[in-house]
């Protein structure tokens, strides 16, 4: 499972830079951050919709479209996937309640 997260870093990796008419990521990319951040929020909400109504189809479409927004948003705030399973490694064995506390302030 996680190899197809690690082709898909890859994939939007290759896109910086590339022609936005020809590629959803170059044109997201180019558009900063805060942009990415967005489309990644309104991907949420529609599989929070989706969850909600109990449409169980539509819930597996709109979280394929979330996850790949939250990787086009890490690559546009300059975090790798590699950091993101290390901060999962790190949590493994930690309760939830301990784990409150180390979260970074602001
Ligand atoms: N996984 C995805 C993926 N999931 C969703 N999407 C696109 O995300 C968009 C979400 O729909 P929206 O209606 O919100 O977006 P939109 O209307 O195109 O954009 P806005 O103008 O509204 O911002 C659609 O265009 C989807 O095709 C994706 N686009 C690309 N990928 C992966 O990225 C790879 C590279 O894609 P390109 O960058 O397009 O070459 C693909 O081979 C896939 O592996």
């Amino acid at each position: 499972m996680s190899e197809v997260l690690t082709r898909l870093e890859a994939t939007i990796a290759a896109r910086v830079g590339a022609d936005p008419a020809s590629s959803h990521t170059a044109k997201l990319l180019a558009k900063g951050v805060g942009k990415c951040a967005e489309k990644f929020g309104e991907e949420a909400v529609e599989a929070i919709v989706a969850a909600a109504s109990g449409n169980r189809a539509n819930l597996v479409y709109e979280a394929g479209d979330v996850v790949y927004h939250l990787m086009v948003m890490l690559r546009a705030g300059g975090v790798g996937w590699s950091e993101v399973l290390a901060e999962l490694e790190r949590r493994e064995g930690v309760s939830g309640v301990a784990e409150k506390a180390a979260r970074p302030k602001g």
